[in-house]
């Protein structure tokens, strides 16, 4: 054992050598990264108190122009292979996918005790709580600021700044996707396809946009902020999720027309029922924040008990945010930070049942279909009553060019479970023309 004093000297040499960083994929984010380091290198070095430098880079492309400089760093086909490199303190990977080179990169970095930096929430909500109990047993840290909410500070918001709270609620747009989408549409009248097209040049999509669309992404991230949040296992199987695959441009039309807007929304909320997770299209009143996050931003809200509501927004996809998260998960470990991956060592983390999405208490948006004849309208709202579903507000618009006339409504409050009878007693009538929509009200 060094004396004390030689300790302290190693330990202070050590922190004003390089720390040296390994790049696995070089796509929007992994091009992102370098640009940033390279740009912002002299006030990274003074932040962090050492330099940040890349050393080596592994991409499935060596070719390809990624308007950076590679040729100063060691290339590497097989990503995999950095987890061992003598010559790297810290693997960053920037590939995707829950499963394959992905984990198997986290496994070996982590597991010869190196940190560990990733922007994967899908590999962090089905395998995040193994990784994090292997980073604990080796002492590195596991970061993966960029996983949720792009460029938004809110692990750390709610890891460490929020972890006095006993936190009810979280809540939030998760998906730049699916907002940039539902913005265009609302904005412009915009074609579903011809926006995703857009996002997806744009670099905001997932490598497969079925994961942004029907809700699997931001149900990652939800699963993530939960654990976060209410000190709770990720718990990502027992989500609800439901995209925004089935919203026409009707719904965003007869939305605003009844004052709200359109909003993928994913929520988590802690109660003495147990853990309650759900990610889908929501109507958003204008008077609520949440209305008027826009484009490719995000936000996130949480409810702590002594701190009150807070409110996260800001970009959640694209090159410039998202790397900006990797880099200030790297400064953390150039700091030397090496504490837990959630909001506590895993063992400590509770694993409550899961909530049943019934009991809860809500407004409710309907959309009908239905064909132009007498009676339809008294079917539905027979349905209605029998269910005890109170209606609020009701349009009915003329026949359209299929014949067919769309009826659009908004509930009074009531339990969820009686408009699920309504439509479960509506199931197969013949005067519908379609499977109804119903979208929930975010009131909260
Ligand atoms: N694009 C965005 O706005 C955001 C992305 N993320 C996450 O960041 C990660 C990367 O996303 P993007 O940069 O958008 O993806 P991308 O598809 O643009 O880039 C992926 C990169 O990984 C490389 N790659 C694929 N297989 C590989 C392998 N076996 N070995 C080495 N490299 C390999 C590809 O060649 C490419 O350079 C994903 O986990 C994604 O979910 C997180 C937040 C925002
Ligand atoms: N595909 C994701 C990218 C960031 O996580 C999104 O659209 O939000
Ligand atoms: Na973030």
């Amino acid at each position: 054992m060094l004396p004390r004093t030689r300790a302290v000297f190693r330990e202070r040499v050590s922190m004003s050598q390089p720390l040296r960083v390994a790049l696995a994929g070089l796509g929007t984010v992994g091009a992102g990264v370098v640009k940033l380091i390279d740009e912002n290198r002299a006030l990274i070095e003074r932040r962090a108190g050492r330099p940040i430098e890349i050393v080596a880079v592994s991409a499935r492309d060596r070719s390809r122009d990624r308007g950076v400089d590679l040729s100063r760093f060691a290339w590497v086909d097989d990503a995999t292979t950095l987890a061992a490199s003598g010559d790297v303190d810290v693997v960053v990977e920037l590939v995707g996918g829950s499963d394959g080179p992905a984990l198997t990169l986290a496994r070996d970095t982590l597991g010869a005790g190196k940190p560990f930096v990733t922007a994967n929430k899908a590999m962090i909500a089905h395998h995040g709580l193994e990784l994090a109990e292997l980073a604990e047993q080796k002492g590195v840290a596991l970061k993966y600021e960029a996983a949720v909410a792009g460029g938004i500070p809110v692990i750390k918001g709610l890891r460490e700044g929020a972890a006095a709270n006993v936190i009810s609620h979280v809540f939030g747009i998760l998906n730049g996707t699916c907002n940039y989408i539902l913005t265009e549409m609302e904005e412009k009248g915009s074609d579903f396809a011809e926006v995703l097209a857009e996002a997806q040049r744009l670099g905001y999509a997932e490598a497969d946009p079925s994961f942004d669309i029907d809700g699997i992404d931001a149900a990652h991230k939800l699963s993530i902020l939960s654990s976060l949040a209410f000190g709770t296992a990720v718990d990502f199987d027992s989500i609800e999720v439901t995209g925004i695959r089935h919203i026409i441009a009707a719904d965003i039309a007869e939305a605003a027309a009844l004052g709200f807007r359109v909003r993928l929304v994913g929520h988590g909320e802690e109660s003495a029922k147990g853990l309650f997770q759900r990610v889908h299209p929501c109507l958003v009143p204008l008077s609520h924040p949440l209305a008027h996050v826009s484009g490719s931003l995000n936000a996130v809200v949480a409810h702590g008990n002594f701190v009150g509501r807070l409110f996260f927004q800001g970009r959640g996809a694209g090159e410039g945010p998202t790397a900006s998260a990797v880099v200030a998960d790297l400064i953390d470990i150039a700091r030397g930070e090496t504490g837990p991956a959630f909001a506590m060592p895993v063992a400590a983390l509770a694993k409550p049942a899961t909530a049943p999405a019934g009991d809860r208490r809500g407004r409710a948006y309907l959309r009908f279909t239905v064909a132009d004849r007498p009676g339809v309208l008294a079917e539905i709202t027979a349905a209605m009553r029998d269910a005890g579903v109170s209606i609020e507000s009701l349009i009915q618009r003329g026949v359209a060019d299929d014949g067919n006339v769309l009826i659009a409504m908004v509930t009074h409050v009531g339990p969820e479970r009686a408009v699920a009878d309504a439509l479960d007693r509506l199931a197969g009538s013949q005067s519908l023309a379609g499977t109804p929509m119903l979208m929930h009200i975010l009131d909260e």
